[in-house]
């Protein structure tokens, strides 16, 4: 028997509706194959823990979580109760540096039966590789001075190690898909870090002649996430621009509530962390309508990690046909609940035993 430990956060918001649901398919889908188990461990940290304790996390946290074969977080931050900058820095962004999960992979792709807010959607089926590490999400800086006279500096950070290895990642995975990288750039804009992303990229490219390549800054890029989509493969972004691109692909396919993302530690030296690209939508907490199936497709990208990409596959199988069979929260259009997608998802899984 294969048992997978893992460290679940389900974190704030809907993290708290979505991360059970998928938490609830795995273990159905454990059965079904018979051969392993999820070990979950629950980690209450989140911005009520931050209230009582000072801290997102307990100064251990990091050792605690890294024995852990992976980490499956739902979604942190209320701003209500924490400055936003505060929590993320505090867990999310946190982990992701620690634990050099200096990869997030964010797949988007259409899934017939959910509406796109595009007139003409057509097949479109791309991953963002986003570098997670370093760029512009960054805490150098400071703020001077007051009233009028103030003034914010905040430096981004881009070094060729973490530039260079996000773009290779994305050579690599376009190699395994249609052999077509686009880098999202602002080297008009940018004085400094964009025409130095453009030079690595440049560099890099030339290890892949049988990869085609593409270079747009990212506001046209953004654009054409919405005029064809289906023109792209593997786009690769800084930490910011890869922010952006992948609401942006979410609302494409219909909802951000669908979109999963993979932070990725590619030495092995610590956990990688699965959580979907949505964030904790204090608009619609505790109404019991969050879509799951952003957390639930993210948990087919930890299966992938594992290695059990045939049981990832069967759980995306299943996803597109519920989706198809009109089985949809409010954000996509329909009327059903968290839970009633979700029993949909693991009837159908069952339903293949
Ligand atoms: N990785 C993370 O943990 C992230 C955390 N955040 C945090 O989440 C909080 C809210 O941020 P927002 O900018 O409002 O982004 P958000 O992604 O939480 O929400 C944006 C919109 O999408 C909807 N939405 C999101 N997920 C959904 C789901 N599963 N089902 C149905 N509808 C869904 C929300 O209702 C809202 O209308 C903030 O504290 C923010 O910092 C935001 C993005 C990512
Ligand atoms: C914080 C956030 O929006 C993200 O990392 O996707
Ligand atoms: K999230
Ligand atoms: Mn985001």
């Amino acid at each position: 028997m294969k048992v997978f430990n893992i460290a679940s956060i389900p974190g704030d918001g809907i993290g708290k509706e979505v991360v059970p649901a998928a938490k609830h398919v795995l273990e159905v889908l454990a059965e079904i194959h018979g051969g392993l188990r999820f070990e979950f461990t629950d980690f209450p940290w989140d911005c009520h823990y931050y209230l009582e304790n000072g801290s997102m996390m307990p100064e251990d946290g990091l050792e605690t979580l890294k024995p852990y074969d992976a980490i499956f977080l739902g979604a942190v931050g209320n701003k209500k109760l924490v400055p936003d900058h505060i929590s993320l820095w505090g867990l999310l962004i946190k982990i992701r540096r620690e634990f050099e999960q200096v990869i997030n992979l964010r797949p988007a792709k259409m899934f017939h039966g959910v509406k796109s807010p595009l007139a003409n959607p057509k097949d479109f089926d791309l991953i963002v590789v986003r570098e997670n590490s370093e760029g512009e999400y960054s805490s150098i800086g400071g703020r001077i001075y007051q009233g009028e006279d103030e003034i914010a500096i905040q430096n981004g950070v881009f070094s060729r190690k973490g530039t260079e290895r996000a773009i290779r990642f994305a050579f690599e995975l376009a190699k395994k898909r249609n052999r077509h990288v686009t880098s999202a750039t602002k080297s008009n804009g940018i004085y400094h870090s964009m025409p130095f992303w453009d030079e690595v990229f440049e560099d890099v490219a030339k290890d892949y002649p049988n990869v085609k390549t593409e270079s747009q800054h990212i506001d046209a890029l953004a654009a054409f996430f919405v005029t064809r989509p289906e023109q792209f493969d593997v786009i690769v972004g800084s930490n910011l621009f890869g922010d952006i691109l992948t609401d942006i692909g979410a609302a494409i396919m219909g909802s951000v509530g669908i979109a999963p993302a993979a932070n990725i530690n590619v030495n092995g030296k610590y956990p990688s962390m699965f959580e979907p690209v949505h964030g904790s939508a204090p608009d619609i907490v505790g109404q019991g309508i969050a879509n799951p199936i952003g957390q639930i497709w993210t948990a087919k990208m930890m299966l992938d990690h594992f290695g059990e990409e045939e049981l990832g596959e069967v759980l995306l199988d299943v996803v597109e046909s519920v989706l198809k069979d009109g089985f949809l929260t409010p954000d996509v259009g329909g009327q059903s609940t968290t839970k009633e997608v979700t029993d949909e998802v693991i009837a159908r899984l069952q339903a293949k035993q």
